[in-house]
Order: structure tokens, then C-alpha cells, then sequence
């Protein structure tokens, strides 16, 4: 049977252990190698020849992405779990505590137990290599580093920083890892093994220590500081998770036992909160995540069609979208795009989009002037069709003007090659309409990106009748490389995103004309689980937006998307929401100088323009159920597009509201959600709102027929 660690002895008695797990792309953690890596561990012990061994991965890429998320997923009991994590303290304890110096070479992915694995070595040495990154993600998961991280890390670079690490998840470069101490050296690829070597055969050393300034050490140093630091850290987690995400307060417990009470007692905290996340429901569903997104980068969304290569790509259009899209085509696709527009303005808006975001790199030191300035060289601008012969797609980010539309397919047509894409970023037209104009309509497909765009990873895919399956999967792979996540879904008015937001946002207008208050409807909705509550969104797409979509959807999908009365007093009123400083909220100098701070303020002379006077209270039962009544809405709706075909799975689903509205990640996305409360639940309260509130509420047939059969959407 191959081998996942093998030991190769050196003449200098330095020992290379290289971790390849057999037959798979990544190196992962798990349970079954215990056997062969202690009796690893034990042959090193054994053999005096040996004076240091060096950690590598055999994979090209990657040194370990963790321990294996599926063996944490199966893991039937929190007993389960707490072994899984005392196995690997054992193991982590025993490479530690070997006399030799013990070097991890890391190139690639270092990540959760991966990174945990390479804190137990004695120092570390990584790559410069792009694809190097070091983190501990586990927080990602509903989870906390479990081999030994909210422990070794906080001693290696200080509670700050371990905390701040291990409650975003976030993953540092090689050069940060360096001025963080979580590396000892940082070198080309090439060199790497040699420079872990001569680490090794200095001898045992104490890792670097960073310079820390007088405020951290004084904070970190005492028993009194670090409580300060865990309390503010506590307050902090409060204010991001509203209290929906268990992991972070009890990342902070491990940390503060750990330092309080030595690393043994750390350890033993940290098994038995490890294992009640691992069995939490919160985790559950962010792992489906996990296996959701990973599932899906593999699928080219036609079948096994091959996509064709992108070699050039053409944006119609230099406003916000078009210049996010040629943006996150050149800086993250590294595809070269040329921006049309009809007015150099426009030209100039796009190039300077990107020059900005590429900026920002070059100040936070990701990247150098040259590389800002190379990357800049991949977009160039023009009034007319002039240079785009060769263009392999061309994504049009114009008014949502029917004419116009049809008019671009025509000019790319007749300028373009034969197989040149028309992808049309259209939020709420069908592409069905637009190809109407093509006389090669297999080539015309919706790519829907989200503002803003560089931030927003969904995208949606959207095939008409006659696109052809090489459009669908040349267009997935596109939108892949500018870093999206696509969902395939079927043409119809509003596609899946908008649809399912549209019924949530329609109820939350109901709700404030009934007498909910701006402030009480945001923070009801935040509290459940969004990143910001309706009212603020619709400030920030803009309420003139969201007016024009209603009215579409209603013809196409019926009356329950008839939007209530409140959008056209506030147009009346020219509210448009931030662009115009004009919506719910105050902007600029306004709000600065009746209030002179930064917290947003609702603009209370609103409710007059609505002719109301708000009402509500912030008791928590009220707020739940102004929550649920949006909320219900937008299952139901979702389940909706699953029966019409629109979205192609469930997982889908739920990747597509996650991503694209930011649906809370902690329920697992719309399906996910009805299934942990099940249909027959959700088909009730459905009623009750129906028959208090109207036929919008009608529960969809398949959730009925769910109900009626104790059915789930996933096993
Ligand atoms: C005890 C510990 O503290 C607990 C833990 O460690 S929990 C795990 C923490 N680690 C993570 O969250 C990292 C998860 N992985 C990733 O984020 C990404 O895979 C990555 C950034 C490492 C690489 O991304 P990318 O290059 O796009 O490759 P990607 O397609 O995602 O993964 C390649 C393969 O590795 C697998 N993989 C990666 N990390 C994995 C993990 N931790 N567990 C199981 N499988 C994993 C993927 O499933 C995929 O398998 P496949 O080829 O059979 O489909």
C-alpha cells in the first residue's frame, strides 16, 4: 500500500518527512494516518543518525488545506469529534516534543490542522510562491482550530493577532506571515527545502520574535490586559454575529483558559469545544457550503462540453458594472478587455474603477507599482467598435433599455467573429427578448454579475432556448476565472437572485407602511442573519431600481409581486437612496452636521412622505416576527423557482442566495433552512400569514406537497 509519510535520510543527518496523501489533489488530515505517523515519529526517535528533520509536502501546490472536512462531517457524536481532536494533540504534542529541530517547509495551501501541524514544528520556512497562504479558515466552517491552534498560535505571535486570525479566518501571505512571526523566512520556491535544511542544521531554535508595540505588550503581559483584550474581543464578536455564530465566543474561551491556566488545560478546553461545534447545526450548514462550492468548480455547467479559451474580452458600456466587469476581467482573469462607451467619460470611469482597486493592492503592499501598472496595460478604451475583431466574449453593462440591447447584438454580430459571446448583464430582462435581434442567438447568454462587482462573488448564468451548451460552459469558465462563483439558472423575469429578494423586500415595504420603523426593520433582519437590512439595501442599489423591477416581475409572475404603495411616494419625493444622498437614511453633510458622527441616521422626514407615523417597538418577539414575515416570503419563492426549473438544485439554490444576497450563511441558504425546520413548519406559518395577510403567502405546490410527505430537500 502507498504511503502517505515517507522519511528519506540525508548524508548531512538531516531527515526530509514528505506528506503525500496517495491519489488525491490536496493533502488533508485524517484519523486513519495516526498508525503510520506515529510509527513515523517512532523510527525518528529510534535513530540518533538523524540531527533534524524537515516537514514538505509531496503536492505541487499545496503543503496541507487541514484536517479532511468530511471526516468531521461524519462524525456522529460530539464524542466523536473530541477524539478526533485529542488524536491530533497527541501526535502535534509528540512532533514537538522531539530533541532534534523539527523545520516545516511550507509552499501552497497551510491551512487549519495544516497550519496547527506546522506550529508544532520547531520553526517555518515558506515560499514565496502566489499560492502560499497561511491560516486557520476553521472559523469559516462554525468551527475552531482543534489541533492545537487557539494555543501554540497565541504563544507564537501573540493573543492579538491569533485572535484577530482566528475569528476571521482570513489567510495571510508569505510576506505577512513573516512581519506576523508566524514564519521564521521566506524564500523562493526553489531554495526552499535548502533554506529548511540549514535551519535544521543550525540547531534548535527559539522561532523570531516581532517587535510588538508598548501598548500589546503591556496588554498581552498581564492577567489584567489580556482580559481586556478577550472582553473587547467578546464585544466585538456580539456586535458581527448577533449571537448566531457559536464558534468565535468559544474560540476566545480557549484562548483565555489556555493562557490563564497553562497549555494542557488549553488543549482539553480546546477538544470539547471543538467537538460541540463540529456537531452543531450552525457548522453543519456552513460545511455545506464547503462541499457545495467545491462541487461546483469542477462543473463546466453544459454537460462534459469543453469550454473554448478567452483570449480577449469586450465590456459595453464604462459605468459601475462595466467597470467592475472589465476590472475583474483584467486584474483577476488576467484577460485583456476593451471598454466601450459611447462618451470618454464613461472610458475614463472604467479605467480609473480599476486603477483604484488596483491602487489600494499596491498601498497595502500586495502588490508592486509594476505589477498595478501591467495589469493596467490589460485594459484599453474605445468610442467605436474599433480593435475587437478578436474579441472572444463581449458582456454588455448598459441601460436596461430593450432597443439598445438589441442594437449591441446587431453591432457585435456584424463586427465580431462568428463565435464571439453576447453575454448581457441584464438584472431583470429575459435573454430570450434580447436574442430575439441575434441571427446567431446560440451565442447569446445573461451573465448577471452583483455590485459591487469586485466584492460580490456570485454571478448568474443564464441560458436561453437556444444558447448553445459550448456558450453555457465558455461563459462559466469565464466568470470561474475572474474569481465568481457561477450558478447556471433557466431565463425568466428576475432569474433566481432578484426574484426570491424581491418578494422579501416587497413584504419589508409592507411592513414599514404598517408602521414598523426603518431602524426596527434593519435591525430585525441583521439580527436574523444579513449582512444589512432591507431598508439600508435598497438605499444602496437604489429604491428607483428596485421600483423598476417590481412592475416586470408582477406582469411576468403575477400579482403576489405587486409592490406596495410605498415605492411610488418615495419616488414622488425624487428618494432614490444613496446616489442622490436622497432614501431612508441620511447622507453626507447633512447627517454630519445635525449629528456630527459616523452612525447611520434614518432621515425621519420619510414617514411623512409615506403619511405615517411609525409604531413599533424593539421587543424581540416583534422583531422575529418581522423577520419571519420577509423571510417566509423569500423560501417560498425560492422553492418556486426549484419547481419551475429556474434553479437546477437545491445546493444551487442556496449557494446563489448566500452569495448573491448574503442570505445567512449560519442556516446553510433557503433549502438548507426549510429542511432544518421542515416543510410541513414552514407550510403552516405560511397560512397563517396567508390568511391574515392575503393570497402572497399561498405556500408553492411543492412545499405542500413536501409537507404532506414528510419530504426533505437534501438526504
Ligand atoms: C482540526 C482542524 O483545526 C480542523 C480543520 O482543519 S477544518 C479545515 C480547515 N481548512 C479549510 O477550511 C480549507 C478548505 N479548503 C479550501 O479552502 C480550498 O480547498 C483551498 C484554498 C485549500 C484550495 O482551493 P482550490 O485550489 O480551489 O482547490 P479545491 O477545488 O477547493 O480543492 C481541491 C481538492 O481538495 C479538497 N480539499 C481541500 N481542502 C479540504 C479539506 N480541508 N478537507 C477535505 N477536502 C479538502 C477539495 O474537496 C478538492 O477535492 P477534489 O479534488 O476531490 O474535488
Amino acid at each position: 500500500m502507498e504511503k502517505t509519510f515517507n522519511l528519506a535520510r540525508r548524508e548531512d543527518g538531516i531527515a526530509i518527512l514528505t506528506m503525500d496523501v496517495p491519489g488525491e489533489t490536496m493533502n488533508t488530515l485524517r484519523a486513519e494516518f495516526g498508525p503510520e505517523i506515529n510509527q513515523v515519529l517512532a523510527e525518528i526517535k529510534a535513530d540518533s543518525s538523524i540531527k533534524g528533520l524537515v516537514l514538505i509536502s509531496g503536492k505541487k501546490d499545496s503543503f496541507v488545506a487541514g484536517a479532511d472536512i468530511s471526516m468531521l462531517d461524519a462524525c456522529k457524536t460530539a464524542a466523536d469529534a473530541k477524539q478526533l481532536s485529542q488524536q491530533g494533540h497527541v501526535v502535534f504534542n509528540e512532533l514537538e516534543s522531539l530533541k532534534i529541530p523539527v523545520i516545516a517547509a511550507i509552499n501552497g495551501a497551510c491551512l487549519g490542522g495544516g497550519l496547527e501541524l506546522a506550529l508544532a514544528c520547531h520553526q517555518r520556512v515558506c515560499s514565496l510562491n502566489s499560492k502560499t497562504m497561511m491560516g486557520v479558515p476553521e472559523v469559516q466552517l462554525g468551527l475552531l482550530p482543534g489541533g492545537g491552534g487557539t494555543q501554540r498560535l497565541p504563544r507564537l505571535v501573540g493573543i492579538t493577532t491569533a485572535l484577530d486570525m482566528m475569528l476571521t479566518g482570513k489567510q495571510l501571505r508569505p510576506k505577512q506571515a513573516l512581519k506576523m512571526g508566524l514564519v521564521d523566512d521566506v524564500v523562493p520556491e526553489s531554495i526552499l527545502l535548502e533554506t529548511a535544511v540549514e535551519m535544521a542544521l543550525k540547531g534548535k531554535r527559539a522561532p523570531k520574535k516581532v517587535k510588538k508595540s508598548l501598548v500589546t505588550r503591556l496588554l498581552e503581559g498581564t492577567p489584567p490586559g489580556r482580559n481586556i483584550i478577550f472582553d473587547q474581543a467578546g464585544k466585538q464578536v456580539e456586535k458581527k454575529t448577533h449571537g448566531n455564530y457559536p464558534a468565535p465566543a468559544k474560540i476566545i474561551d480557549c484562548v483565555r483558559q489556555g493562557m490563564a491556566k497553562g497549555l494542557t488545560k488549553g488543549l482539553e478546553v480546546e477538544a470539547n469545544h471543538f467537538a460541540d461545534l463540529v456537531v452543531s447545526k450552525e457548522s453543519e450548514a456552513l460545511r455545506s457550503i464547503f462541499f457545495g462550492t467545491t462541487e461546483m468548480k469542477k462543473e463546466t455547467g453544459a454537460g462534459d462540453v469543453e469550454p473554448r479559451k478567452v483570449h480577449k474580452a469586450m465590456v459595453l458600456g464604462g459605468g459601475l458594472m462595466g467597470g467592475g466587469i472589465a476590472s475583474v476581467t483584467t486584474t483577476k482573469a488576467k484577460i485583456p478587455a476593451r471598454v466601450k462607451d459611447i462618451s470618454e467619460q464613461g472610458l475614463s470611469n472604467a479605467l480609473s474603477y480599476a486603477y483604484k482597486l488596483l491602487d489600494k493592492g499596491v498601498k497595502r503592499r500586495h502588490m508592486t507599482p509594476a505589477v498595478r501598472d501591467n495589469l493596467m496595460s490589460l485594459m484599453t478604451t474605445t468610442t467605436e467598435y474599433k480593435g475587437i475583431k478578436d474579441a472572444d466574449i463581449v458582456v454588455e453593462a448598459v441601460f436596461e433599455d430593450l432597443k439598445l440591447k438589441h442594437q449591441m447584438v446587431k453591432d457585435v454580430e456584424r463586427e465580431c467573429g462568428e463565435n464571439t459571446i453576447f453575454a448581457s448583464n441584464t438584472s431583470s430582462l429575459p435573454i430570450s427578448q434580447i436574442a430575439e435581434a441575434a441571427s446567431r442567438p446560440e451565442n447569446v447568454i445573461g451573465l448577471h454579475y452583483f455590485s459591487p462587482v469586485e466584492k460580490m462573488p456570485l454571478v448568474e448564468v443564464i441560458a436561453h432556448e437556444k444558447t448553445s451548451a459550448e456558450t453555457i460552459a465558455t461563459t462559466v469558465a469565464f466568470a470561474r476565472k475572474q474569481g465568481k462563483t457561477p450558478i447556471v439558472v433557466q431565463d425568466g423575469a428576475g432569474f433566481y437572485v432578484n426574484r426570491i429578494l424581491a418578494l422579501y423586500m416587497n413584504e419589508a415595504a409592507q411592513l414599514l407602511l404598517e408602521g414598523q420603523s426603518v431602524e426596527h426593520l434593519d435591525k430585525a433582519l441583521v439580527k436574523f442573519g444579513f449582512p444589512v437590512g432591507p431598508m439600508t439595501l435598497l438605499d444602496e442599489v437604489g429604491i428607483d431600481v428596485g421600483a423598476k423591477i417590481s412592475p416586470i416581475l408582477e406582469s411576468e409572475l403575477g400579482e403576489r409581486f405587486k409592490a406596495p404603495a410605498a415605492f411610488d411616494k418615495l419616488l414622488a419625493d425624487d428618494r432614490k437612496g444613496r446616489k442622490n444622498g436622497k432614501g431612508f437614511y441620511l447622507y453626507g453633510s447633512k447627517a454630519k452636521q445635525r449629528f456630527k458622527k459616523k452612525a447611520k441616521l434614518v432621515d425621519e422626514s420619510v414617514y411623512a412622505v409615506l403619511g405615517l407615523t411609525p409604531t413599533s417597538t424593539d421587543s424581540n418577539n416583534d422583531s422575529q416576527d418581522v423577520a419571519q414575515r420577509c423571510v417566509v416570503q423569500m423560501l417560498n419563492e425560492a422553492v418556486r423557482c426549484l419547481e419551475e426549473g429556474i434553479i437546477a438544485s437545491p445546493r444551487d439554490g442556496d449557494i446563489g442566495a448566500i452569495f448573491g444576497i448574503g442570505f445567512p450563511p449560519f442556516l446553510g441558504g433557503p433549502f438548507h433552512y426549510i429542511d432544518s425546520m421542515g416543510a410541513a413548519e414552514l407550510v403552516a406559518v405560511l397560512e397563517t400569514y396567508q390568511a391574515k395577510f392575503g393570497d402572497r403567502f399561498t405556500p408553492c405546490d411543492r412545499l405542500k406537497e413536501m409537507a404532506e410527505n414528510g419530504l426533505s430537500f437534501f438526504e
